[in-house]
Order: C-alpha cells, then structure tokens, then sequence
C-alpha cells in the first residue's frame, strides 16, 4: 500500500475533509440566506446565483468520489444522442440500488456542467438534513413526504416553479421510491403480482404517480427522458465511508435519450409506459450480470478539473484560520481549551457518522416494507 493510500484511510484526513466541508458549507448557507432579498426584486438572477452556490456544496463531494477515491464513472450511451446531454432539460429516471448512487449521478451532473441546477423528487425528511437540505431548499428541489394525498398538490406545485427555470436542468427521479432491499424487493413483487405486472428481479416495483405528475408538469418544459441504469463492476456495493476511505470504485452508467413526445399523456398509459420502461431496464441489469456490460457504444468521459479547483478553494480558505488557531492553542492554550477543542473534533466527526448514515441502506426508512392500500387515489 502507498503512502497516499495510507494517508486516505487516516481518521485525521477525513476529519480535516469534513471540517473543509462542514465550515464552507456553513458559509455557503449562509450566503444563500442573503440572497433572499433578491428573490422579490429578480428572480431569475437569485436563481443563477443559488445554482452557483450550491455547486460549491456539491462538487465538494464529487470532488470525493472522483479525486480523492478516484473512482471512474463510464457512460454506455447512443453516441447520436450525447451531444444532447447538457443542452436540454431532461427527467433522469434511475435504479436505486446503491448507497452512493446519487453520487454517481451528481458525477454525470458534473461532466456535463449541470451539477449546479440539478433536481431531484427527494423525500421531505433530506430537507433537514444540514448543509445539503438546506442548499436544496435555494435550489428549489421538489420533495415530497411519499404520501399522494398531500404530495399531489405540493409536488405539482413545486414542478410548476421549474417551467421558466433559466438554465438547462436534469430532474431526478427514483420511481421505485426507496432503497432496494430484500424484503421491500418481496413485498413490491406480491403488489406488482396484484397487479397482474410482470416481476422484476433487480428492481423494486415503480411508483407511477410522481413520474406522471412530473411529466404533465414539465411537457413543453424539459424534451427527454433519460432513462439510466446504474451498476458497479465486481459486484461491488460501494459505501460513502468506502469512498471517504479512498476506496476505488467503477460505476457503469447506461443512458437511453427517451423524446418527452413519445411518453403517453394519459395518466393510466403513463402509468403503464413506466411499468414497461422498468421491465425494459430490469432486462438490462440481467445483461450486466450476466456479461459484466451494458449494451451500446462506451463514451469517454474524463473527469473536469473545477470539482477539485472549488475544493482546493474552500480548503486554502477555511483551513488557514484553523491551523493559526491550533497554533495559538498550543502556544497559550490552558488546558480547558484544549479540551474544549477536543469536545469540537469529536462533534465534528459524530455530525460525519450521523450525515453518512443518512446514505446507509441498513439505516433506510420502512417505505414500502408494507403494501400500501391498493388503489389510493
Ligand atoms: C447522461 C447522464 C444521465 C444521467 C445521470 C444520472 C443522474 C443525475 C441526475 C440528477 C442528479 C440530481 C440530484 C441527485 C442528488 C441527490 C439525490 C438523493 C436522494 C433523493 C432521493 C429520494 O429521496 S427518493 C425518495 C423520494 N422520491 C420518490 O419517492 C419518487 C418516486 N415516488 C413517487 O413517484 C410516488 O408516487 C409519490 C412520492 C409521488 C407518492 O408516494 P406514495 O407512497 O403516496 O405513492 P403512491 O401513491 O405512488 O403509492 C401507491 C401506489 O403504489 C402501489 N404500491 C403499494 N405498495 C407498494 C409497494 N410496496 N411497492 C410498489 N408499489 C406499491 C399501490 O398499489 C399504488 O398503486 P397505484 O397504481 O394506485 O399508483
Ligand atoms: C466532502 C465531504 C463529504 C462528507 C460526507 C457528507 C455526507 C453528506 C451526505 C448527505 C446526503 C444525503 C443524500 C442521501 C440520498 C439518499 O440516498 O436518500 C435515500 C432516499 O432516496 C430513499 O430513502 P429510503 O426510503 O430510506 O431508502
């Protein structure tokens, strides 16, 4: 093992990312508190500026994943359609499978300069989760609380916001709602078999509401639906604390650019287009497992320098203070303050381990561990 990768599996380091993290997305919160003067007097311009500041929250993390675990993300994808990626608005319909998928997509994001206006149907729990939810809350993401009779006008609502956004974006959803596991797997399959659908073996049954509403919604808005389907080689289940740790990791990514035209408007043929596109990707995740690939051409895609700019930014401005201030300590520090500034490390890396549990699969909410009523519109 290297010197470097020594370095990466040290608590210290990632402690010291984490401050890095922790103090310049305070700060980014902050800022994005100012701005909400702006809102009432130009919209569009407060929309401009938020997207920047949440990039500098986001791409610290992709900055992780691809410079710190070095972990490649290759895309397989119609080579006529990817030069499209990036200069429309699109739907982003994805597996959810792994801890560190949305990971993977912000990484995508990146590569094709929307991370900064990037959206997603999120749960309404992530809200309050500090620095990400509270970023989100300036970048008008749309969560909902997975409950139809109140998310339907919320969740309406929140997409109608979106229709004179001013720069291109991706809307992210996770049909099948929550994370794969087993036994939500189980439960998914007896409704889908109530249902008279097929099974599916990699993916959870897909929830059709949020997809149709969003398509309604955004018609004339966005132009495609990428359809994506994520896996990892070796069968690998990747972790946010691998990634903290420097494992690498290679995420294959298969794209299908979906026109927004040939998705039905009809809500019950909507419902029924989604059920097909799931079955359709359930088939691709058995050819990856089956042969280690997906289908199509791979497109290169190399990892950009402003994730790990921004990060170097954040660190030279917030790290400079702090090791004059450990200096100063250990000239005059009593020992009260020095264990005062022990009590602040061990905060900082419980605030870690809380934030990274809110990744972990086997922390997962019980979504879809029971079968809700049939027919519940
Ligand atoms: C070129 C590169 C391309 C791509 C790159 C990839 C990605 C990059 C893109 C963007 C990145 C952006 C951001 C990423 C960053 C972070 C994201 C992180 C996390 C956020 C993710 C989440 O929080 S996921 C959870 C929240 N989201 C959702 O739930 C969305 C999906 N859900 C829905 O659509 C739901 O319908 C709903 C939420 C709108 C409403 O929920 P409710 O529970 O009320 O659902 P339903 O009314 O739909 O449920 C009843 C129907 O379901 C049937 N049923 C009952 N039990 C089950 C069961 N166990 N399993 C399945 N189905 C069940 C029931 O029969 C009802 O059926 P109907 O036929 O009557 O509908
Ligand atoms: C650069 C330093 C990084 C330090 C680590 C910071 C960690 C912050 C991570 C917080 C991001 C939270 C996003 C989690 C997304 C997610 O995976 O949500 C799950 C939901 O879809 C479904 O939930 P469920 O029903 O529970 O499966």
């Amino acid at each position: 093992m290297g010197l470097l990768q020594l370095l990466k599996g040290q608590f210290l380091c990632h402690l010291l990312i984490f401050y890095v993290f922790l103090v310049s997305g305070l700060l980014v919160n902050l800022l994005q508190l100012c701005t909400l003067p702006l809102w009432a007097l130009n919209r569009q311009l407060a929309r401009r500026i938020n997207c920047r500041l949440g990039y500098c929250i986001s791409s610290q993390m992709v900055a992780l994943l691809e410079w710190w675990s070095g972990t490649e993300c290759t895309l397989y994808t119609d080579p006529e359609s990817y030069p499209r990626y990036g200069k429309e608005n699109a739907i982003v319909i994805l597996n959810h499978n792994f801890e560190i998928d949305f990971l993977c997509g912000w990484t995508f994001c990146e590569r094709f300069g929307v991370l900064g206006t990037s959206k997603v149907m999120a749960k309404k729990e992530l809200a309050y989760v500090p620095l990400i939810g509270w970023m989100w809350y300036f970048q008008e993401i749309v969560f909902c609380k997975r409950k139809w009779e109140e998310d339907r006008r919320t969740v309406a609502k929140s997409l109608q916001n979106l229709r004179d956004y001013p720069e291109n974006f991706w809307f992210l959803l996770f049909c099948e709602g929550t994370r794969f596991t087993e036994k939500k797997h189980k439960i998914s399959m007896e409704v889908a078999e109530s249902k008279g659908l097929p099974k599916l073996k990699h993916h959870l049954l897909p929830r059709t509401k949020g997809f149709c509403v969003t398509v309604q919604n955004l018609r004339g808005t966005v132009t495609a639906v990428y359809d994506s389907t994520l896996n990892f080689r070796n069968k690998e289940t990747p972790t946010l604390r691998g990634v903290l740790s420097g494992k690498k990791y290679h995420a294959d990514l298969y794209v299908r650019r979906i026109p927004l035209d040939s998705v039905p408007e009809d809500e019950a043929e909507c419902a029924a287009w989604l059920h097909k596109l799931y079955q359709e990707k359930d088939t691709f995740q058995e050819g990856y497992t089956q042969t280690g690939r997906f289908p199509g051409p791979v497109v290169n895609l190399p990892r950009q320098p402003w994730a790990l700019l921004n990060w170097l930014f954040w660190a030279v401005l917030v790290l400079g203070p702090l090791i004059l201030l450990l200096l100063q300590l250990l000239q005059t520090g009593s020992t009260l303050t020095v264990l005062c500034s022990l009590a602040v490390c061990i905060a900082v890396s419980g605030a870690v381990h809380w934030m990274i549990g809110q990744t972990e699969i086997n922390r997962a909410s019980s979504y879809g561990n029971k079968q809700a009523p049939l027919n519940n519109n």
